[in-house]
């Protein structure tokens, strides 16, 4: 019998216009082979069983609604040139490693919506497998598949495979609360017990689909366009390539074990960190191998460095903002999301642009935006100075414009833990000490006096002396002619006095959260909740 196997345990009837044992793997994060419990189960129900003579078809659908092609830098698109081109080598990928097990990936395109059921009819699946994905726009789209699906009696299982833990055990074991401190969730964690093993796919070639069910219009490879095969990419996309990462990553045992996150730096010309949030974003590479991995090193090496600071403490902080985006209702957005401060941001365009398309006048800033656009990573600090320049710092901007930038351009774009860390930067929620604001520019002299990197990514600034290079606009006209770089001409000037404006936005933050203190207070009051003063928080998705 089909039927939905997942925590609501329903099954509906067959109605016999199906193979029992062909499924349809779908992937849409999760583009991987190991590590991968939905495909496992896909690939067993095929080859298991009365149901051996199943077939399993492998689908990603290009939902051209959410994915427009980009024809050149200026067309303003959701994604980026790089990031297509990410998601590109992603799926070229997998259909290589699929073919080298005697399957293949099928992509089509449309809206999921109308395509999933369309092809489990005629290809006649018995049961649908994928990844869960926690973006409310995802959840609406899979309840909508998983309705059709069952009506027609096909098992549907579906699986948290992108997190360490299941997030709806997370979300029972809190009662429905997830803390909203990091301890309090490293004690959460510590409850739910160690992160299971990775599971290995099954031996042998997977069956694949029955070339007879498939129409022409899914037998082409819908492939990208020239602009985007184009552009170049410094870290090309797929799984092959993020498990090479992972052991370049690792490859020193003592850097893993001494990793301390704040000490490693925003603007080296070599990457700091892993760079391994591509993968792990579009699901190229499985948190719980990484996790493991991890555990070996620290294993041989006693006096490793521990969460929040070591590599463990950044899976931590993914897994607690992915936890918290899946209980909190309207977490994308200010309004109506009850952990989110409300903060009277101003809304214009020409310092959105300006700040998205380095004219701040700041080099340290505009390098790391061009950083951004360019190559679509950019160091944690590096987001930091950024995010806060856009919000509570100088622009007074609001978040949710530069959560959207940020999706338009990282490869590691990711709903959960792009909002999250927003909300985080521009003091919303998590951190509240808003009068800690970073310098555009002393924060990057730390370490690159030299400003080597502002050179890299703004040519126009490379002959600039080292003493000017992060404050351009001091130099003598002289110098500036000299070096090629006259300013308000060649580079703009600063866009705002960041001394001036981060002191005025201190106080705007100061009154924003006394309204919003002031609020709670008389609220809880009137309820006659004055024992604890806080109200009751209501933030669950129902
Ligand atoms: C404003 C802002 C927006 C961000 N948006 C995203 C996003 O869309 N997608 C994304 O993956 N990360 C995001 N981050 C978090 C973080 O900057 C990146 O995960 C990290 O820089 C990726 O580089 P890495 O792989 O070298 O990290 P490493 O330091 O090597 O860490 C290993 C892994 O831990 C996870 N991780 C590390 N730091 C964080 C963090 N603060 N929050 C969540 N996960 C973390 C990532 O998966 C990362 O790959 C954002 C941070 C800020 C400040």
């Amino acid at each position: 019998m089909g039927g939905m196997v997942d925590s609501t345990g329903f099954c509906a009837p067959s109605t016999g216009n199906i193979v029992k044992g062909n499924a349809l793997h779908w992937f849409r994060h999760g583009l991987r082979l190991h590590d991968n419990p939905a495909l496992n189960h896909a690939v067993c129900r095929c080859v298991e069983g009365s149901s051996a003579s199943g077939r399993l078809f492998c689908l990603f659908v290009v939902d051209r609604s959410r994915f427009e092609l980009p024809r050149d830098e200026a067309h303003n698109v959701r994604m980026s040139a790089a990031r297509h081109r990410f998601l590109h080598d992603c799926l070229r990928d997998l259909d290589d490693s699929l073919r080298q097990r005697g399957s293949r990936l099928i992509v089509a395109l449309g809206d999921p919506v109308k395509v999933i059921p369309q092809l489990l009819t005629e290809w006649r699946i018995g049961v649908l497998t994928y990844e869960k994905d926690v973006a409310p726009y995802s959840m609406e789209r899979d309840a909508l598949v998983n309705k059709f699906a069952m009506e027609q009696g096909v098992e549907v299982y579906v699986q948290h495979s992108k997190t360490l833990y299941d997030l709806d055990m997370l979300k029972d074991k809190s009662g429905g609360r997830i803390p909203l401190t990091y301890n309090g969730f490293q004690k959460l964690t510590a409850q739910a017990g160690r992160v299971a093993k990775p599971v290995a796919l099954p031996e042998g070639p997977i069956p694949g689909p029955d070339e007879n069910l498939i129409s022409e219009e899914h037998k082409q490879w819908i492939d990208t366009n020239e602009y985007v095969a184009n552009t170049p990419l410094l870290f090309p996309g797929g799984e092959t390539e993020a498990l090479k990462r992972l052991e370049t990553s690792l490859s020193d045992p003592k850097w893993v074990a001494n990793f301390e996150k704040p000490k490693t730096s925003p603007n080296s010309l070599d990457p700091s960190t892993t760079v391994l949030s591509p993968y792990l974003a579009m699901g190229c590479l499985s948190p719980k191998v990484f996790w493991h991995r991890l555990a070996d090193i620290y294993a041989r090496h006693p006096k490793h460095s521990v969460p929040p600071v070591s590599l463990h403490g950044q899976l931590l902080f993914r897994e607690y903002f992915h936890a918290v985006g899946y209980t909190t209702d309207n977490f994308g957005r200010m309004e109506g999301n009850a952990i989110c401060k409300q903060i009277p941001w101003d809304r214009n365009d020409e310092l959105l642009d300006a700040w998205e398309y380095s004219r701040t006048g700041y080099p340290f800033i505009d390098a790391i935006m061009a950083q951004l656009r360019m190559e679509g990573w950019i160091h944690h600090l590096a987001r930091h100075a950024v995010a806060c320049f856009l919000t509570r710092g100088d622009l007074w901007q609001s978040w949710e414009q530069g959560a959207s930038v940020f999706e338009k351009y990282l490869l590691d774009g990711d709903w959960s833990l792009n909002i999250s860390n927003w909300l985080w930067l521009s003091s919303s929620a998590f951190f509240y000490q808003y009068f800690r604001v970073y310098s555009p520019i002393s924060f990057g002299k730390k370490t690159d006096p030299n400003g080597d990197y502002i050179r890299k990514y703004l040519p126009v600034l490379k002959n600039m002396p080292h003493k000017y290079i992060y404050e351009p606009w001091t130099a003598p006209k002289e110098v500036q002619m000299r070096a090629g770089c006259v300013i308000g001409k060649d580079y703009p000037m600063p866009i705002v006095d960041h001394a001036v404006a981060s002191k005025q936005n201190m106080q705007k933050m100061k009154v924003a959260y006394e309204i919003q203190a002031n609020r709670i207070s008389s609220n809880s009051k009137k309820k006659g909740n004055s024992k604890s003063g806080d109200p009751p928080i209501k933030r669950r998705r129902l």
